[in-house]
């Protein structure tokens, strides 16, 4: 299958043209919808999932176009190799007696003639490439057309999965053996796309995220890959024969006790895995066709298994318990165990500069998180590498940091701190606090007295009576919804959030939008269907905005009506947002619920329901308790459509009481 196929993309319109058109046309075309697209849109990946399968077809041409390259180049360098044996024979003819040799009137001419023609025609193959010609302008063509993701994309993905972490509570040592939730992905990290996520983080200032991530790339290099992360007390060695139990300066691993046979059984597991393991390590830096030798080019007979079983980590690391929840992370010390360790690794390794550069990001997080002790150790670990090590000098440099004000920080992980924010995650989980009330909520067949529904009822689930916040499923069909996705494709771009700083891009929203009018007929059916049901009169709602969220993709809690909203500002709707009309326009595999972390509420996504919620209490005051949110997306696409009414001309449909009735949300702060 191709990846053509297998992308169950983009679009109808590009699952189309795969069944008319050849390759050729497929490659134009496929640059012209990308080409189409960057005009439209800002270039933010990871903030929308329908932009990586535009990048997924970009590396399915640049693979095609490599390919062709180095398919024509062979061609040519077998022609090249041909030729160059037949001259070396002859031009070693030569020297065995130039004078003789070049004396023969037949031995100058062809000797003129390579000259000429021969070695000429080859110099100007090489120079006018046409091969490389070829992929030169393939690339020009590509680059021109779309900005390929830069270094920025990049740290927005890895603070999504750092976003995604917090929320679920996801344990560093999981994701990286590809599991999500409990579920196999079947796509471990390795070690350097470990550091990748590390390094990112730690540039997106996530720093105690950062250094779980970098600190299992230290565990990856010292233990080898195959000793996977989590601690089970296995993976230290005091099972095996030939580790003195003092080298282990982990404490854990002498306190690990269990009958010999089991630990020899583990022990010849763990052997089993590391050789398939190393057959896969090998294969991943394995950029030498021919070569059986890796293991001397990038020393990893030494990083792989003498430090696992043998040579001990130079800095206590964190263990991972098995449920991946960090301990030991305090007793950091170095080992004396300096002289095995410098031996065992090969300066020039890919791998030990990987170790460098993750002690480097190490040391500068534990300093940015003012663990002195912690860095010190880092440093003077880099500099036992290299002991001219520009970091030298940041020890002096540690004093200024270090009275730095720790509170300033403003990371993913001190969200944990706050008391709200368990509420949220659990309700992100699909778990609600056990509720008296909730047990009165129905979930009905509703005709709304009104003929639209007669025949075919509403689906109504109620969530939460007051504020009353009811679902009604199955108003969307998959067809409305292509026409939807349809008509805003061409219009994403990347989620603002309103107020003051309404033209910032914050990551308070990480999802990708658009809007649509109420004019095709899917929109006019929508703009009725939602005015039967909720009573509105919708001539005074915003236009229907369409968003999609990415990788962590989200919207931290936030009301949706307007603080302290100005009634005599210019705009084009009268009042504020009286009610929200929330369609869900897909499913979503994990994650992405919508969230009221003070209702107790929690609303999964259904592709084709609506949640609907009033914002402003009856007085038209703001109902505080509809504080809301959208959880991070796990695994899948969460597509989302919002009408938002405006409370002018409700008068009537949606009258005010005789008493103010302010005074429900007057306990939210
Ligand atoms: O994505 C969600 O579930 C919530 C979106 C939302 O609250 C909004 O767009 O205002
Ligand atoms: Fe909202």
């Amino acid at each position: 299958m191709t990846s053509q196929a297998q992308l169950q993309i983009v679009t109808k319109r590009k699952l189309n043209l795969n069944g008319k058109i050849g390759p050729t046309i497929h490659c134009h075309l496929a640059l012209f919808f990308i080409a189409l697209w960057t005009v439209t849109c800002q270039a933010e990946y990871f903030s929308s999932i329908d932009s990586i399968p535009v990048l997924a077809i970009a590396e399915e041409d640049l693979i095609e176009w490599y390919g062709n390259f180095l398919d024509s180049q062979e061609q040519d360098f077998a022609v090249y190799r041909n030729f160059l044996e037949r001259v070396k024979e002859e031009h070693e003819l030569a020297l065995e007696d130039p004078e003789a040799y070049l004396g023969n009137p037949i031995n100058a001419y062809k000797l003129i003639k390579r000259t000429v023609v021969d070695w000429a025609a080859i110099v100007g193959n090489v120079r006018n490439s046409t091969a490389l010609q070829a992929l030169k302008a393939n690339l020009t063509s590509l680059t021109s057309a779309m900005p390929l993701p830069d270094i920025s994309e990049l740290r927005g993905a890895a603070k999504g999965l750092g976003r995604l972490q917090t929320m679920y509570n996801l344990k560093t040592p999981d994701l990286a053996d590809g599991v999500i939730n409990g579920v196999y992905y079947g796509s471990e990290l390795s070690a350097h796309e470990c550091f990748e996520i590390g390094s990112n983080l730690f540039e997106a200032k996530e720093y105690p995220l950062a250094k779980e991530w970098l600190q299992l790339v230290l565990k990856l290099i010292y233990k080898g890959e195959t000793a996977r992360i989590k601690t089970s007390g296995d993976f230290y060695g005091d099972f095996d024969g030939d580790v003195d139990d003092e080298e282990i300066t982990e404490p854990e691993a002498n306190e690990v006790s269990g009958i010999e046979d089991e630990k020899q059984q583990t022990k010849e597991a763990l052997d089993a895995e590391m050789s398939r393991n190393r057959a896969e390590y090998d294969n991943e830096y394995d950029n030498d066709d021919d070569d059986d030798d890796d293991d001397e080019d990038y020393g990893m007979e030494d990083l792989i298994y003498e430090p696992r079983y043998g040579v001990f980590a130079p800095v206590v690391l964190y263990d991972w318990d098995e449920n991946g929840n960090i301990i030991n992370q305090t007793d950091i010390e170095r080992s004396d165990n300096l002289n095995n360790k410098t031996s065992a690794f090969d300066q020039d390794s890919l791998t030990n500069k990987l170790l460098n550069e993750t002690l480097e990001y190490l040391a500068l997080t534990s300093l940015e998180l003012g663990e002195r002790k912690e860095t010190e150790i880092y440093i003077n670990e880099i500099l036992d590498i290299n002991p001219e090590h520009a970091f030298k000098d940041l020890l002096l440099f540690m004093n200024i940091k270090e009275s730095q004000n720790r509170a300033a920080f403003d990371s993913l992980i001190d969200l944990q701190r706050y008391e709200w924010f368990a509420n949220y995650s659990r309700l992100c989980q699909g778990e609600q606090v056990e509720q008296k009330e909730r047990h009165q909520l129905k979930c009905k067949l509703d005709t709304h007295n009104h003929p639209l529904f007669i025949l075919a009822p509403l689906r109504k689930e109620e969530l939460h009576a007051d504020p009353e916040i009811v679902v009604y499923h199955g108003l969307l069909s998959d067809k409305h919804i292509v026409d939807i996705l349809e008509q805003s494709e061409a219009h994403m771009v990347r989620s603002r959030v309103g107020g003051v700083d309404e033209f910032t891009v914050r990551d308070v929203r990480v999802s990708q939008q658009a809007w649509l009018t109420y004019h095709s007929p899917t929109l006019k059916y929508i703009h009725r269907t939602v005015s039967a049901i909720s009573g509105f009169d919708l001539s005074n709602a915003e236009d229907m905005q369409v968003a999609n969220y990415g990788i962590g993709g989200q919207y931290d809690p936030h009301h949706d009506f307007f603080d302290n909203f100005d009634h005599k500002a210019k705009s084009p709707w009268i009042g504020n947002r009286i009610a929200t009309h929330l369609f869900f326009a897909s499913d979503v595999e994990q994650g992405g619920y919508t969230v009221f972390p003070l209702l107790n509420v929690y609303a999964k996504p259904v592709k084709g329901s609506m949640v609907m919620w009033r914002n402003l209490h009856k007085s038209l005051d703001p109902d505080r308790r509809t504080l809301h949110a959208g959880c991070p997306v796990v695994k899948g696409t969460k597509r989302i459509c919002n009408i938002w009414v405006r409370s002018g001309y409700q008068e009537f449909s949606h009258p005010c009481g005789l008493v103010r009735d302010n005074h429900k949300s007057a306990y939210v702060k």
